[in-house]
């Protein structure tokens, strides 16, 4: 069997926008943006994950709201799920603490004025049709 390791990215939504968020490192995904988040853990759970993975990255308390449908291959061994999540009441401002050097909050008519990382556009898709429902 194959391993396969889930890297969660978070779809963080607040009044109708995206979070998305632009990578600085390593130098081959620097400058493209994505979905922020990171690996799970042996023995954790994907949302407690995304939650541990959004305080670390951005500094802001969230609760994860649902699983977006699909997944997307990444470098071996890793495949991408994205979670929709929503910040907590009194929540800080993300702020971009690591692996990151710039946040927009995206309206649906901005989604796709960032250059997303090429393995995360069926997902940010998925998530265009979540935000305009
Ligand atoms: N977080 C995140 N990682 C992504 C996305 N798309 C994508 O290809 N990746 C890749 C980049 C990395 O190779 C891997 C996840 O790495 P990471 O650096 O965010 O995760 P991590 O914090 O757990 O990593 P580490 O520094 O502890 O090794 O998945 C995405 O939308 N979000």
């Amino acid at each position: 069997m194959t391993e396969r390791i889930v890297v969660v990215g978070a779809a963080l939504l607040d009044a109708g926008r995206l979070l998305a968020a632009r990578r600085s490192a390593p130098p081959e995904l620097a400058g493209r943006w994505e979905l922020p988040g990171g690996k799970v853990e042996p023995g954790e759970t994907p949302d407690a994950a995304l939650v541990r993975e959004l305080r670390e990255e951005l500094g802001v308390e969230t609760e994860p709201v649902g699983r977006v449908p699909g997944e997307w291959p990444l470098k071996p061994p890793y495949v991408l799920h994205a979670w929709t999540a929503r910040l907590l009441p009194g929540s800080p401002a993300p702020k971009p603490l690591q692996d990151h050097d710039a946040l927009r909050w995206l309206t649906p008519e901005e989604l796709w004025d960032v250059e997303w990382l090429d393995q995360d556009v069926a997902a940010v898709r998925e998530v265009a049709g979540l935000l305009r429902a």
